[in-house]
């Protein structure tokens, strides 16, 4: 950022405010996409805003410098708070944040390892980022239990997330941390503690005595409560722009989740998706992550094809709109879904973009807002939630929706690689020896059978 004029970095921040404008609240609607606004600050006032917040940054990321040299700031509205309501409220406020990361498992032929069609990227990354020291345990959270719609499924993957909570997933009371990481070094992460919070907003009245089967009874409820919220949505509003898109492919289920891996060992068939409503958040934002049609296998090539142009004619960056304006032409060329490559750099540029929109909804989060509510509070607009002792006000709202830029494409590729690579040769090589086992196994029990 230090290397770039004022006059630069505004045009980034207006361009993160035109791309939540212009393409996101469009694919996921005006009420989850919260854009902010640039603005123009004292220098003295930014310098002692540094000063103030630094001890409060997670020391991950410390390196990354603070701009106190330009003057401009992005403004966004506190997401930890209900954003149906337009003025702050004093009541008591919880804020779930999940980052539910890609809920889907490449569909596209591109793809070479045949591993990618059978397990997610998320499940297989747990063990690279293990391996490397990122995180301590391999988490049972898979997005594709997330993003089915089953609500056992979901229960599931919302439990795993409490369990191992890793970058996935915040709880905020009265916008302070109350579990997950602040840090990977700092994690908050006590169930009981949680309960012990959480215990007046879902039992305000009740006597419930504290212990584990008061934990238990109120994480229950906290995850019945953020079910029923991330499959909310009326989409009242305009109907979704990709609601033709896409639509659900690849497979249904991630094989390495925990939770089909068990069905699978009590002889179950794997679950149905029941399918997420049209109008909720999660639905909507699947259907942007599935803009990546191609698998970085196969976007990969065609990145190279556009680099090759710009290198040849390095003018044109800003024709293609490489690095904006993200205005509304740009977002009319993402509906092409096409996936014909008439080997025109026109082709090779909408799939480039369309992946990078697809990565920006991979990595975004969701915030949850949930405020307690009167029992007789029916005049109320906002949309409620009902627990079984109590009610609350709640708002949903999309978080980090700057778009990816254009040279991590290279990054993503190898990375892709590293991915699948380690997993091949740890633990499916590992899973193999005891399958092995097991068929021998099962086999041995066949002869006894037999023999009966
Ligand atoms: O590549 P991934 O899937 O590991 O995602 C990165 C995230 O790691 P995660 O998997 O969530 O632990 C990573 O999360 P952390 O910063 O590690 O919490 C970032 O969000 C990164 O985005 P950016 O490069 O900072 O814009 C993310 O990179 P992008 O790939 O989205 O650019
Ligand atoms: N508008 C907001 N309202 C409430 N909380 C927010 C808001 N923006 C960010 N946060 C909190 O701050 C955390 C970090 O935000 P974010 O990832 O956008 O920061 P960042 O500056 O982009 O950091 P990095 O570049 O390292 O990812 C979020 O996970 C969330 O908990």
């Amino acid at each position: 950022m230090s290397s770039k004029t004022s006059e630069e970095i505004f045009q980034h921040l207006q361009n993160i405010v035109d791309f939540g404008k212009n393409v996101m609240k469009e694919f996921l609607g005006e009420n989850y996409v919260h854009c902010g606004e640039v603005v123009q600050l004292p220098l003295d006032f930014v310098k002692q805003l540094c000063l103030k917040i630094q001890c409060e940054r997670p020391e991950s990321r410390c390196d990354k410098d603070l701009d106190t040299l330009s003057g401009y700031a992005l403004c966004l509205p506190n997401l930890a708070r209900l954003q149906t309501y337009r003025f702050a409220e004093h009541r008591p406020i919880l804020c779930v944040e999940i980052k539910p990361k890609c809920g889907f498992i490449p569909f596209s032929s591109d793809v070479t390892h045949e591993m990618k069609h059978k397990v997610c990227r998320y499940c297989m990354h747990q063990h690279l980022k293990v391996a490397t020291g990122k995180w301590k345990q391999i988490s049972k959270y898979c997005p594709l239990d997330l993003y089915s719609g089953n609500k056992q499924r979901m229960y599931f993957a919302l439990k795993s997330l409490l369990q191992e909570a890793q970058n996935n997933l915040k709880i905020f009371k009265n916008g302070e941390l109350i579990y997950g990481c602040k840090d990977a070094r700092s994690p908050v992460a006590d169930w009981s503690e949680l309960a012990h919070h959480l215990k007046p907003f879902f039992f305000p009245s009740n006597g419930l005595a504290s212990g584990p089967h008061c934990t238990r009874a109120v994480i229950r409820e906290l995850v019945r409560v953020i079910t029923r919220v991330l499959l909310s949505g009326s989409d009242k509003g305009r109907a979704g722009a990709l609601r033709s898109g896409p639509g659900l492919r690849g497979p249904p289920v991630c094989e390495a989740s925990p939770f089909s891996r068990s069905l699978r060992c009590q002889g179950k068939n794997t679950p149905e998706r029941s399918g997420l409503p049209k109008g909720c958040l999660l639905y909507k934002t699947l259907q942007v992550q599935m803009l990546d049609l191609l698998d970085i296998e196969g976007l990969y090539p065609l990145y190279r094809r556009v680099e090759r142009y710009l290198e040849e004619f390095p003018e044109q960056r800003k024709t293609l709109q490489i690095d904006g304006p993200y205005d509304e032409a740009f977002y009319q060329r993402l509906l092409d879904l096409s996936t014909e490559d008439d080997g025109t750099v026109a082709f090779a540029l909408t799939k480039v973009q369309q992946y990078r929109v697809a990565m920006t909804a991979k990595d975004c989060s969701i915030m949850i807002a949930l405020s307690p509510c009167l029992q007789d509070a029916s005049s109320d607009q906002r949309p409620i939630v009902p627990s079984s002792r109590s009610r609350f006000a709640f708002s949903v709202s999309v978080l980090d929706l700057d778009l990816k830029p254009y040279e991590s494409i290279p990054h993503q590729y190898k990375l892709d690689g590293k991915i699948v690579n380690y997993y091949l040769k740890t633990v499916h090589a590992k899973d193999a020896t005891v399958m092995s086992t097991r068929f021998k196994e099962s086999e041995d029990c066949t002869l006894v059978l037999h023999k009966v």
